[in-house]
């Protein structure tokens, strides 16, 4: 049970933590955020509703915290990010119950969710180790005009080196330095996931991290904090602050004391952009993935990753091709009902092989199992009544302007069954809008440029895919594609969480994926070296 055995320090009464100063804090404010559960619809859990005076206290801990942390040995802090790895897969049972309650993940994607956390934590302490401990030289007299009397040293921060005297022999080069204070903030669908890709870069970099974790799986978050507190990390180092995002939001992206924003969610990243100061941003936000199918796809596979990018995957193939797909993929684990960034969200196909795809699409889809969480159902209640009413919306709009309903819409609460739209025209919104939600709109196109036409003229530019067998065309269409990554034969996806991750246009700023994230909580910070002659060996 949430906040019970290890975890009991967090809770008092019904009303969980929040962290500060290396302590867990009821907030002066006296009131709590509830946490409903997307299944029952009743309040599961709740959190603290923290002060503005709670976060200026947190940021001013963390920013104490943070310079000595700046000093602390990059093996050092690898090894407490490992520690804190191992801890979190060895709870993960408990933390995937609250994902379970709160966002109404299914129990074994929930599992898989700590699981792949703690593998990411794990990764970026050896990644941070390994990018962080190299530097580059430059001699001044390549540039013309210039004679070889100076040496410019960029390196990125600490040598990985343990003993003290090597450590010392290089301090004057410790270059690639932390920005200092970076506030993360993550989205419902990946409240532990999307928390420690922030966390475990701005750690390894040197940085101090303040956490304002989704409403929507705050206790999923605090208990994953709770591994981080006890793996040992300083005091003020770490802190997680609750409350609502409408209320406590604005006050935390726009504090001074903040040096970079990582977000993760939807258009309140737009907001934030707009209104955050000289500051790095990182930015991952919504996405209308497209699903090109062209006349010589292998329409089989093309099908069971719309299925599974789309909606889920789980129980509708052989299981040695579900094997096949993880390891093709890489991927610990897909959400459910398409609460996916990544999630395919529109399928463009050619018309001469749309029917065929169509049908088995529909085949696979009449597989899929509808109900709760616990039970681990393909698909469970989406997360919250509001979320279940806009992609409503969405289908209605549809039905209204004529597209076909491949089954019948059907909505209990806020568990929607699978919805495949067919003959969906550019003048219905469910061709543009996201519905993070399992209905998938189908568009017959005519010509490749007229689907590449489409994904395009999205606002949208995460991700999207392509299937074909001819590799040529693939990457002519990849190229076309105006998307930050494209899928040949295979749905969009995320992981493996070491590979780069990014939008553009309002799908995001910046990169993701441990090796970028930790490169952007970093600043390059130059020595140069003046010497008082030229010097040119062997010269
Ligand atoms: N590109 C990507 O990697 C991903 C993008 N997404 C996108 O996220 C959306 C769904 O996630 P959802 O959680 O609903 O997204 P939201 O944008 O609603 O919320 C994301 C986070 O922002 C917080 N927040 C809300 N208002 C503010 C504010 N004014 N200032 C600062 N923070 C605020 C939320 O807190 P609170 O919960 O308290 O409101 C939550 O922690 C979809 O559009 C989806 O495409 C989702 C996952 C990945
Ligand atoms: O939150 C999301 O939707 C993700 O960033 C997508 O991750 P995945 O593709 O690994 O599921």
């Amino acid at each position: 049970m949430a906040g019970s055995g290890v975890f009991a320090e967090i809770i008092e009464g019904e009303v969980f933590k929040y962290y500060a100063d290396g302590e867990w804090k009821t907030s002066s404010s006296g009131k709590s955020v509830p946490i409903i559960n997307p299944t029952t619809r009743k309040t599961q859990y709740r959190v603290q509703a923290c002060t503005q005076e709670e976060v200026n206290k947190v940021m001013e801990l963390a920013k104490v915290a943070q310079k000595s942390w700046a000093k602390t040995p990059l093996w050092k802090r690898a090894e407490l990010l490992h520690k804190a790895a191992a801890i979190l897969k060895e709870h993960k049972h408990p933390i995937a119950e609250c994902l379970v309650k709160e966002i109404a993940k299914p129990a074994k994607d929930a599992v898989s969710e700590v699981v792949r956390s703690g593998d990411l934590v794990s990764y970026c302490a050896e990644e941070g180790v390994r990018i962080l401990g190299e530097g580059k030289f430059l001699v001044s007299d390549s540039f013309p005009g210039n004679e070889r009397t100076k040496y410019c040293l960029t390196s990125k921060i600490v040598p990985k080196f343990r003993e003290a005297n090597i450590q010392r022999t290089f301090a004057a080069w410790f270059l690639k330095i932390p920005l200092g204070l970076v506030l993360a903030i993550p989205p419902f669908n990946y409240p532990v996931n999307l928390a420690v890709s922030k966390i475990a870069p701005a750690l390894i970099a040197g940085n101090s991290l303040v956490l304002k974790p989704p409403t929507q799986g705050a206790v999923a978050a605090l208990h994953m904090v709770y591994c981080f507190h006890l793996a040992g990390f300083p005091k003020g180092l770490i802190s997680c602050v609750t409350g609502k995002g409408s209320e406590i939001g604005d006050f935390l992206t726009m504090h001074p004391g903040v040096n970079c924003i990582s977000f993760t969610g939807g258009d309140t990243g737009i907001a934030i952009s707009k209104k955050a100061g000289m500051i790095p941003l990182q930015m991952e936000l919504g996405g209308k993935d497209a699903c090109i199918v062209l006349e010589d796809a292998d329409v089989d596979l093309a099908a069971a990753n719309i299925v599974k990018g789309g909606f889920s995957y789980r129980q509708i193939f052989c299981p040695c091709f579900t094997f096949f797909l993880h390891l093709v993929n890489n991927l610990g684990n897909l959400p459910h009902n398409g609460q996916r960034c990544t999630a395919v969200k529109v399928v463009l196909v050619m018309e001469s092989v749309a029917d065929t795809l169509v049908e088995k699409v529909n085949a696979k889809v009449a597989k899929l199992t509808v109900g709760p969480p616990e039970d681990d159902c393909d698909i469970t209640p989406v997360v919250t009544e509001s979320s279940a009413n806009f992609i409503e919306g969405l289908v209605k709009d549809a039905k209204e302007k004529g597209a076909t309903f491949c089954q019948e819409y059907r909505r209990e609460g806020n568990l929607i069954w699978p919805l495949l739209l067919d003959h969906v025209r550019p003048d219905m919104r469910i061709a543009w809008e996201e519905p993070f939600g399992p209905v998938l709109p189908v568009i017959r196109i005519n010509s490749v440029e007229e689907g590449i036409h489409h994904c395009n003229a999205s606002n949208f530019g995460l991700q999207g895919c392509v299937f074909t067998k001819d590799i040529n065309k693939a990457i002519l269409i990849s190229d076309a594609m105006e998307t930050g990554t494209v899928q040949i034969n295979s749905a969009p996806a995320r992981g493996p969480d070491h590979f780069p991750f990014q939008g553009i246009k309002d799908s995001g700023i910046g990169s993701q994926g441990i090796t970028n994230s930790i490169n952007m909580m970093t600043k390059m910070k130059s020595t140069v070296i003046n010497l008082p002659t030229p010097t040119y060996a062997m010269g």
